[in-house]
């Protein structure tokens, strides 16, 4: 298990950073960024398998409630920029039907991290920790304003103190 907010900050960065294939994958098309449905399943699986990990559902819920309002920051601030400028708008279309289970991948990852930071999530320090955490892991992922954004939306359920 890990003492820091490192992976589970990397986790949630690669999950902002799959928005733009995400983006690319409904823009254009009749598909709405919003999934309702989706989601639900999502938070249902997340509430179903909280427990055996010893986190809290609710907690554990709000915690991707964030990843996925991150994602949709990401996936409606690239809309805008391709509604804007055109030639930057994908040429591509990635299937929406190969990139969903690697985000499921990313979600039983986060959970299990989730899990092992425990502790780090629940003290004193960690408001900075995670701004610290996250202002690193932008650079390393080359994150735009947009991204960075984002990456600070999915982090802001990180820590339970307070
Ligand atoms: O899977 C999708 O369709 C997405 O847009 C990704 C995602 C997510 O972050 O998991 C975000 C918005 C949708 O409402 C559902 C799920």
């Amino acid at each position: 298990s890990s003492p820091t907010l490192w992976r589970l900050t990397d986790l949630a960065a690669q999950r902002v950073a799959i928005a733009d294939q995400v983006a690319a994958a409904k823009y254009g098309t009749p598909s709405p960024i919003d999934d309702p449905a989706r989601e639900q399943q999502i938070y249902d699986s997340v509430a179903a398998r909280a427990p055996g990990l010893g986190l809290d559902p609710a907690d554990a819920v709000r915690f991707f409630r964030a990843q996925i309002e991150a994602n949709k920051l990401v996936q409606r601030g690239l809309y805008a920029r391709w509604d804007a400028h055109p030639d930057q708008a994908p040429t591509t279309r990635p299937d929406l039907g190969q990139i969903r289970p690697v985000i499921d991948g990313l979600n039983t990852s986060l959970l299990t991290e989730l899990a092992a930071t425990v502790p780090v999530r629940a003290a004193r320090s960690c408001p900075i920790r995670q701004r610290v955490t996250a202002d690193v892991v932008d650079v390393l992922h080359r994150f735009d304003a947009l991204h960075a954004r984002a990456l600070g939306e999915a982090t802001s359920a990180t820590c339970t103190a307070g």
